[in-house]
């Protein structure tokens, strides 16, 4: 029955075809015309809905993106009574620290506080740094000034300043006591933010000045913008604090300095006699956003509860003589 069936089919098919041709025709020119519309267009949908996902997915990155940010110490605003953010210790930081009795901050956190050193202090320290760094620079975008070991960053490496014998005519003994009390200043808040005996903490190398600017990276030595976590980058630390000697937004763009946290990314912005310390493990992660325009100097001043890191003041006879 099937078969029959079939066969009729398969006749009426033929009779069409024998008295209907001119339709066949027609209904193939139109086949071929449709065909040919949606190969056309084929090729346009795909590019409109890559347009439109592309789009949707750039807004929602920047819409998320913006969202993370927050700010956890503008440049506008004066912390004159300092803010603190605790956060949970790294079981590595936790680790590492117990080794060192009367080292052990109560809790891990992140503060800035405004009032530590004064505007004048910084205004020496900037001196110093701008003074010192116009002996050298980097071909890239940062530039350092140890004045401990004397390295200097000079094209694609470092060279000693205190080699320089011009150098050592624009340096003085106030430079060099300013350089010391802010540096005893800045211990002192750490003892007292973290709960540390004074006398546990010792300064660490490297104790710097940096020069960011928007020149392209030439050596990994100019890229200070990979996000990181001080004790993995130099083992010694327990606490790294930062000194920022001018103003983001001001002096210069970009360069903002931010913890990365799970949800939310938390940006300091650099002021004059700014400083800000944190615990050096895994729970303050960071990175220095790009400076896009204009010079920025800051002062990185690190600590250690490990007596056998601690690195004496600069040798002022290696200036002055
Ligand atoms: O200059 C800064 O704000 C931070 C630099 C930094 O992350 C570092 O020295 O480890
Ligand atoms: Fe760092």
């Amino acid at each position: 029955m099937a078969e029959i069936m079939n066969r009729k089919g398969k006749e009426k098919n033929k009779n069409i075809t024998k008295t209907d041709t001119s339709e066949e025709i027609k209904d193939v020119k139109v086949d071929a015309k449709d065909k040919s519309y949606v190969n056309k267009n084929l090729p346009l949908r795909i590019l409109t809905r890559v347009v439109v996902t592309t789009s949707l997915l750039i807004v929602v990155y920047y819409t998320t993106q913006t969202q993370k940010v927050q700010p956890f110490a503008k440049q506008s605003e004066l912390l004159l009574d300092g803010k603190v953010r605790t956060v949970e210790c790294s079981s590595e930081y936790i680790e590492e620290v117990d080794k060192f009795q009367g080292c052990v901050p109560n809790r891990c956190k992140r503060v800035v506080n405004d009032k530590v050193i004064t505007e004048e202090e910084a205004a020496v320290l900037l001196d110093i740094a701008k003074m010192g760094l116009q002996f050298g620079g980097s071909s890239g975008g940062a530039s350092i000034l140890d004045l401990h070991s004397g390295a200097l960053s000079h094209g694609n490496h470092f060279i000693n300043i205190y080699k320089n014998k011009d150098a050592k005519k624009l340096f003085n003994s106030f430079h060099f006591e300013i350089y010391r009390i802010v540096k005893e200043k800045v211990k002192f808040a750490v003892a007292y933010y973290f709960q540390v005996h004074p006398e546990k903490i010792y300064l660490t190398h490297p104790t710097f000045f940096s020069e960011l600017t928007a020149k392209e990276a030439v050596t990994v030595h100019d890229e200070y913008w990979h996000p990181h976590v001080d004790k993995e980058t130099y083992s010694s630390f327990h606490f790294t604090t930062l000194l920022y000697l001018n103003d983001f937004g001001v002096d210069f763009e970009g360069g903002r300095f931010v913890f990365i946290d799970n949800a939310v990314n938390r940006t300091i912005e650099p002021r004059k006699a700014r400083v800000s310390m944190f615990t050096s493990g895994k729970e303050n992660y960071h990175f220095v956003e790009k400076v896009t325009k204009g010079v920025r100097y800051a002062m990185t001043i690190s600590f250690t509860c490990d007596i056998q890191y601690a690195i004496r003041e600069p040798d002022l006879k290696k200036f002055l003589n």
